[in-house]
């Protein structure tokens, strides 16, 4: 059993120095579909065990920021880039660097939940069977642990081997957050990953955010700008392309330093 998976969704708070390391370092990344400029030199560091939300009104480029960060940006034939997004020192704009390595290390999560239709187990169980894993016994190990670090094990331990379909949008998505957990990720992505859920199911799933940042780096896109002041260490606001205003949280929310941030989150506009 790879112990390291065991250690992060356990809730054995990893030791951070004063300073915490940087994972995510963008520099003046500007990003194009054909003649549409979506992201205008992108300046931004995240650190690690943080949750940064990135906030802004709709096609401000939110998702196109998050999509770059683990390059699905690329599946979209027309898109050209400039500039550098290095991950843990490493430029993975590079046409060097490898998306596979990149992807076990950084997991996304969905608007709209997307368990495959199969088992419950077998959605956990399918990334590490991908990277190798056969052994039952290690998998069923892996496959609790998941679903545990997902806040969900108890609702599903007696029903495993059903169909992940069966499950209500809520416990989906935890179940998508438990496949993710399962690849041993880094960093979380989460593109308005509460936006198709109702209240009580987004309560769950925040408080499973603010839980998990002890042993990951979440960044999360969200409309809601209550979650984001809810859940999250820092926050970005996006207007057209540009990051607007970047700072901790609560003094985005409380003392914004840009006349237009302040007009969003009072409302003014978006
Ligand atoms: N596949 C695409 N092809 C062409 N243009 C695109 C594509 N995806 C996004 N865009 C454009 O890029 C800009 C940023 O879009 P993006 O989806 O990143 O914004 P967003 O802030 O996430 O919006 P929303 O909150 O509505 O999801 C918009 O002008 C959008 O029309």
């Amino acid at each position: 059993m790879n112990v390291s998976i065991v250690e992060k969704i356990n809730p054995v708070t990893k030791h951070i120095d004063e300073k915490r390391s940087i994972v995510y370092d963008t520099n003046q990344l500007n990003l194009w579909y054909g003649d549409t400029h979506a992201l205008k030199d992108i300046n931004l560091e995240i650190e690690e065990n943080e949750v940064t939300a990135i906030i802004g009104p709709s096609g401000c480029g939110k998702s196109t920021y998050i999509k770059t960060l683990n390059r699905m940006v690329e599946l979209v034939p027309s898109v050209s880039t400039t500039g550098t997004i290095k991950y843990k020192g490493k430029n993975i704009l590079d046409k060097s660097a490898s998306v596979e390595a990149l992807r076990t290390e950084v997991g996304m999560v969905f608007q709209k939940p997307n368990p495959f239709p199969k088992s419950i187990y077998e959605n956990i169980a399918y990334g590490p069977k991908i990277h190798g894993i056969k052994k039952k016994a290690v998998l069923d190990e892996i496959v609790e642990k998941s679903l545990r670090g997902a806040a969900i094990w108890d609702e599903v331990k007696d029903r495993l081997y059903q169909n992940a379909h069966g499950l209500s949008g809520g416990q989906q998505q935890r179940i998508c957050i438990a496949r993710c957990l399962a690849i041993e990720p880094d960093v979380i992505l989460m593109d308005e990953p509460t936006s198709a859920l109702d209240p009580i199911s987004t309560l769950k799933i925040e408080e499973l955010i603010k839980e998990l940042k002890q042993n990951y780096t979440i960044i999360i896109v969200t409309h809601n700008m209550q979650q984001a002041a809810r859940i999250s260490d820092k926050t970005v606001f996006m207007l057209n392309g540009e990051v607007v205003e970047f700072s901790n949280t609560d003094q985005l929310f409380s003392n914004p330093s840009d006349k237009r941030t302040e007009d969003y989150i009072t409302g003014r506009f978006g």
